[in-house]
């Protein structure tokens, strides 16, 4: 059995009267992505902002290599390796792209950020920044400042910063929306790359590619984890076929 990186245990959180997590229980292995699929309004979004931090749970744990990690903020996360893409890392509007993963590859090393220009100087960071504009297929916009970057872009650079930060969970919402075809290929290719030295959950409203990428299916329905499984299992489910049955048929 892989290593289980991340595990949410019993989580609930509740929004006055709805429960937007209602005892919902994961586990993110090294080696797999983990797509969480459900319709809009399941709990999605939610469960992903308990996993990095930005929320706390009314009930519930979560562990991270065994260890609990429940009281442990957002930034005290991303130091253990939990990087949620878009918004562990501030992205500068008015630096290029490469200077924005110049300064995430410099913050990796423990530096502060008021020493940005020594770190647009330093070949020790520009080198390993580069490499990683050229990972996520961002390399012809490396002088565009971020201000101006296409949305897709945007999500393209966001990720370099977040894997600037070497993390082994990573936590995606959404990370294709917005994207052209070839963008969300390339994004695609790069998240198959990166299994297997992470642990990567996807909350992807695209079924058809989350059949495809994914390694484990979760189905959340009303902040709980109706199915979770291998694709091909979860696609058979009834359940499954029951509550989610047109955005699954859409897809497939
Ligand atoms: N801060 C909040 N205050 C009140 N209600 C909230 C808050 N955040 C989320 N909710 C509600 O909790 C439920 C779950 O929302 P969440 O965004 O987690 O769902 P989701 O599965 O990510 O949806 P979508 O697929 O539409 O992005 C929804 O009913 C939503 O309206």
């Amino acid at each position: 059995m892989t290593e289980v990186l991340l595990e949410a245990r019993d989580l609930q959180k509740r929004f006055g009267g709805l429960l937007a997590t209602d005892h919902l229980s994961l586990a993110l292995r090294r080696g797999e992505i983990h797509a969480l699929i459900g319709p809009n309004g399941a709990g999605k979004t939610t469960a992903l902002a308990q996993l990095s931090g930005e929320l706390a749970p009314d009930a519930g744990r979560i562990h991270h290599r065994g260890e609990d990690i429940t009281a442990l903020d957002m930034p005290g996360r991303a130091r253990r390796g939990i990087a949620r893409s878009f918004q562990i890392t501030a992205v500068f509007e008015g630096l290029s792209a490469l200077e924005n993963v110049a300064l995430a590859v410099q913050a990796r090393a423990g530096h502060h950020f008021r020493l940005l220009r020594r770190a647009a100087r330093d070949e020790t960071r520009m080198a390993p920044a580069r490499e990683l504009l050229e990972r996520v297929g961002l390399a012809g916009a490396a002088a565009t400042p971020a201000a101006t970057l296409a949305h897709g872009q945007r999500r393209q650079l966001e990720i370099a910063m977040a894997l600037a930060l070497r993390p082994e969970v990573l936590l995606l919402d959404e990370p294709m929306a917005g994207m052209g075809q070839a963008e969300g290929e390339a994004l695609a290719s790069l998240l198959e790359s990166l299994r297997d030295e992470h642990a990567i959950l996807l909350v992807e409203h695209d079924v058809h590619l989350v059949f495809r990428l994914a390694d484990r299916v979760s189905v959340l329905v009303a902040g709980a984890v109706l199915a979770s499984g291998p694709p091909a299992e979860v696609r058979a489910d009834p359940a499954v076929q029951q509550a989610y049955l047109a955005e699954m048929s859409d897809g497939a």
